[in-house]
């Protein structure tokens, strides 16, 4: 015991910024110098508790171990067990096996500590500069893949599709929305429109359009069949069936269609391709969800979309997909995928575990629900978090940390801890550099001129970046999906189980 208030608890402190400092790390026995002495100022002999005093101000304190004290202390009680009480004008320590922790300190911190703080900054700016090459990558990869004029397609004639349009629920947009589909410049395809219940008003719509284009062949299959949990599987089920093309092509109820777009899907269906999907985008619509959903899909979504598409990375969303039928069928069909919920990517994982690629067409998914708001597309979005991390765990951290904001926060400390870089500076340049990358993306998938002003872009840009983060966490919190009137929740593997009824 009476050694403890001669050990200078300085030596855990110089040997936790010898980083910062580039000297070789302090021996145990260079470490007892003259400066900043323990004092005992307390002792609990009954708790057998300690309070000592290391006389040294805050910022000197700091200074040295090259980060804030409120972290050090964390760390330190994290891997030493010593909890630091007080971390003020000078340190107190408490600890109930203070010998001890003084020892574990002293050579666990040259050990750990000192290599903790390290470690996180190089992780945090390798990770910066890996997500900056995806970006980058992302913006080269979209000039070259995206918008491309098809000139003849490779197989002629050109193979029949049999289009799944399921419908729940009607919205403003439904008929001009479903016309697009009336009118495509595409020879041999069948409409098979899908609605679960007959008293919804999409049922009336697709009558009068059925009626008006009299030459497309379209279908209208009510009921749906119960063969899963998934809502969109059980309503497709009955169109899935009767479909008789080798090509199915699944359309959410909110995409629009240009003349050419089911050639341009067909044209990437390449020999070894099983998949053909559209990148997720939006029409132009006005008013700010709209700005939002487009920058969203434009910038954040596209970034990844992108980059997974070449590195043949599963990113298969389900509302604008074009698949070979015997794929499917091969495996039992469109029902075999109805106990998930995140069906889209449990099909493409099948099709290549069989060795079939997967791959984007040149044309982004023209979402263009007529319901637009902000809240409604964050509670989409959040049920679409839970999916993924469901579907990829490690999304959980790589998510959260590919946000612009907690990245470039991560980043500015950790080139200040290792390189001494102003913060502040570093931050901005980053936040500056990502608004106009992100600028360019969108620019480039837009393929004309945006709807909104550039003043627009950056209120929409801001408010994306900066509830992007507590979208995340707060979609996180709640393990519950709410996916239309139904609620779920997702068992091991994906396999949902209904909670409609449970809750
Ligand atoms: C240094 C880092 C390097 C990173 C390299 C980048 C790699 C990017 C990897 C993957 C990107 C994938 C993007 C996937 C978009 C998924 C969209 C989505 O969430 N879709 C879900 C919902 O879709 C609807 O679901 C209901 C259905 O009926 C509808 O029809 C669908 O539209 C979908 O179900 C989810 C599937 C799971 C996808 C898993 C994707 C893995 C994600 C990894 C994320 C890594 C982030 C990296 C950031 C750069
Ligand atoms: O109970 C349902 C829920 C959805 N859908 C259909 O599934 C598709 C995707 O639904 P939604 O737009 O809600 O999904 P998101 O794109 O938001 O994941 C749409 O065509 C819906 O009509 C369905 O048939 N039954």
């Amino acid at each position: 015991m009476p050694s403890l208030t001669r050990r200078p608890l300085l030596s855990v402190v110089r040997a936790a910024s010898s980083l910062t400092q580039r000297g070789p790390r302090p021996r145990r026995s260079e470490a007892c110098g003259e400066a900043g002495r323990l004092r005992l100022i307390e002792s609990d002999f009954i708790s057998g508790t300690r309070t000592l005093l290391l006389p040294l101000p805050l910022p000197l304190l700091e200074e040295m171990l090259g980060m804030p004290g409120w972290w050090w202390s964390l760390l330190v009680d994290e891997f030493c067990g010593v909890r630091i009480k007080k971390l003020s004008v000078s340190l107190c320590l408490q600890t109930e096996t203070f010998s001890a922790a003084i020892d574990a300190m002293w050579w666990d911190t040259s050990n750990v500590i000192t290599n903790i703080p390290e470690c996180l900054a190089l992780f945090f700016i390798i990770f910066w500069l890996g997500i900056r090459a995806v970006h980058l990558i992302a913006i080269i990869y979209a000039k070259y893949r995206l918008h491309r004029r098809i000139e003849n397609c490779p197989e002629i004639p050109l193979p029949g599709i049999s289009i799944l349009k399921p419908l729940t629920g009607c919205d403003p947009n439904l008929y001009s929305n479903l016309e697009t589909f009336f009118v495509m410049n595409y020879p041999t395809y069948e409409l098979l429109f899908c609605i679960e219940d007959e008293l919804d008003d999409a049922v009336a719509i697709v009558r009068q359009l059925i009626e008006k284009y009299k030459h497309v062949n379209a279908q209208l299959f009510i009921g749906g069949e119960q063969v899963g949990i998934n809502p969109k599987i059980n309503n497709m089920q009955t169109g899935y069936s009767a479909a008789k093309y080798e090509l199915i092509m699944i359309s959410d109820a909110g995409i629009r269609m240009k003349e050419d777009t089911l050639r341009d899907m067909v044209y990437h269906l390449t020999e070894k391709t099983g998949i053909v999907h559209q990148m997720p985008f939006t029409c132009d619509r006005e008013g700010f969800a709209a700005t939002y959903e487009k920058i969203f899909f434009g910038t954040v979504m596209a970034r990844m979309y992108l980059v997974a598409d070449l590195l043949r990375i599963n990113c298969h969303t389900g509302m604008s997909t074009l698949m070979r039928k015997k794929l499917l069928d091969e495996v039992g069909g469109l029902r075999t995928f109805g106990v998930y919920l995140a069906e889209d990517f449990f099909i493409a994982k099948s099709i290549t575990d069989r060795n079939w690629r997967i791959r984007i067409s040149s044309q982004p998914a023209l979402q263009n629900s007529g319901f637009c708001e902000v809240t409604a597309f964050q509670a989409r979005l959040a049920r679409w978090i839970k999916l993924r991390l469901a579907m990829v765990p490690l999304t959980t951290v790589i998510e959260p940390l590919s946000e612009c904001v907690l990245l470039g926060a991560a980043t500015s400390w950790a080139t200040y801890y290792l390189l001494r870089w102003d913060p502040l500076v570093f931050f901005m340049g980053h936040l500056l550099m990502w608004f106009l990358w992100d600028f360019i993306l969108l620019s480039i998938i837009q393929h004309g001129t945006l709807p909104f002003s550039k003043f627009e872009f950056v209120l929409g840009w801001l408010f994306r970046e900066f509830t992007g983060l507590p979208l995340f966490l707060h979609a996180v919190k709640d393990p519950q999906i709410q996916w239309r009137s139904r609620s779920y929740r997702l068992r091991w593997g994906g396999v949902a189980e209904d909670f409609t009824k449970k809750v």
